[in-house]
């Protein structure tokens, strides 16, 4: 088999797609998963091979994400419609209120990486935990650089600690065997993606898994009008089967963007809350907190406790604040409507 040529189960077509098919869809349409989101185009890979896409009108970019599946009108190369996805990585998109900026769309595995140094971070990690969590996304803990530590086993008790139920992998990303590491993960259809800092070896585990370079890896495509153009690729076949998606767009994801599915990622401390005596226990000083009384067990850590509370008060400030530009926003259109009514002569 190619590289242009795989079957929809090996680009990662799944019955939940399948279900979302109308019977006069199944003839008309083929279905291609996408590879580029530009202005007003994307490339696609469908059972046929690659595709430039043009949007409907009622699409626009910022709709679809890489990973995404839609429906092709081979007749006109145009998209008839995007399917929905099964998990998203997300931030909240500057200034609009509530709406969320689409980062990738449909993996299977997202394997949070951080590195057995100073880098290390709980906090952090519950961040990018809750991200996986907010998206629907399966999450897998990666630590690399075992060979930099001297008891490299410290960070998987840790990681235990914040995250019981989280696969962990302890390893050396230039190794030989670091790929192998990853495999259980990956295979025929299934989509894969890193996150974590900068520097913490993620195209080194990338490119270990693809074979390739991709922090030089450009792939030449033709524009619309013929001519050729020079951009990287964002998705990327992992030799054996599935495939690694790597965009500009995770890259830049910033803490700031993680304040989502918190209370998955600290999941045996909102376990308690139901059983506090007060409905609205601040899990504080007041009698008969189920919180307070677990970490006096020893069963919960206090620690855990804090950066919950923490995580929660910055996800609230930043909701109030992105409420408040909204009623702005809105303000301030009714006053643009009434300067216009003024003007206007009857
Ligand atoms: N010794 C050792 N070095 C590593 C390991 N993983 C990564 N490195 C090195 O750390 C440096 C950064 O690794 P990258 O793979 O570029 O990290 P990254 O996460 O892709 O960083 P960005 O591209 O900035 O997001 C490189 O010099 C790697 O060779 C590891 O497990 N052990
Ligand atoms: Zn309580």
């Amino acid at each position: 088999m190619t590289l242009n040529s795989h079957t929809l189960a090996d680009l990662g077509w799944s019955a939940n797609f399948q279900r979302q098919l109308d019977t006069d869809e199944f003839g008309a349409f083929s279905p291609a998963r996408v590879t580029g989101v530009h202005r007003d185009r994307l490339t696609a890979l469908s059972e046929a091979g690659p595709l430039l896409l043009t949007l409907p009108p009622d699409l626009s970019a910022g709709d679809v994400a890489v990973g995404d599946w839609v429906l092709a009108d081979p007749a006109t190369d145009r998209v008839a419609r995007l399917l929905d996805r099964h998990s998203r990585i997300f931030r909240r998109a500057a200034g609009e209120a509530s709406r969320e900026q689409l980062i990738v769309a449909n993996v299977d595995t997202v394997f949070i990486t951080t590195s057995a140094t100073e880098e290390f971070n709980e906090a952090r990690l519950e961040r990018y935990l809750a991200l996986a969590h907010a998206g629907g996304i399966p999450p897998v803990l990666v630590v690399t650089k075992a060979d930099k530590a001297d008891d490299p086993e410290t960070y998987l008790d840790r990681l235990r600690a914040i995250a019981p139920a989280v696969p962990a992998i302890l390893l050396n990303a230039k190794a030989e065997a670091a790929a192998e590491a990853l495999r259980p993960w990956c295979g025929p259809g299934r989509t894969v993606a890193f996150l974590g800092m900068s520097g913490v070896g993620k195209s080194t585990l990338a490119s270990a898994l693809t074979g390739i370079d991709l922090e030089t890896a450009t792939v030449r495509e033709d524009d619309m009008k013929g001519r050729h153009t020079t951009t990287a690729r964002e998705m990327h076949p992992i030799p054996g089967g599935g495939w690694l998606i790597d965009t500009p767009g995770m890259r830049e994801l910033r803490l700031t963007d993680m304040a989502e599915g918190i209370d998955e990622a600290f999941a045996e401390i909102t376990g308690l809350t139901g059983e506090c005596r007060f409905r609205d226990c601040t899990h504080g000083p007041e009698p008969g907190c189920a919180v307070q009384a677990a970490i006096a067990a020893g069963q919960v850590d206090a620690a855990r406790l804090d950066r919950w509370k923490k995580l929660r008060a910055e996800d609230a400030a930043h909701a109030a604040s992105a409420a408040e530009k909204r009623r702005r926003g809105k303000a301030f259109a009714k006053v643009v409507k009434q300067a216009k009514k003024a003007k206007r002569p009857n």
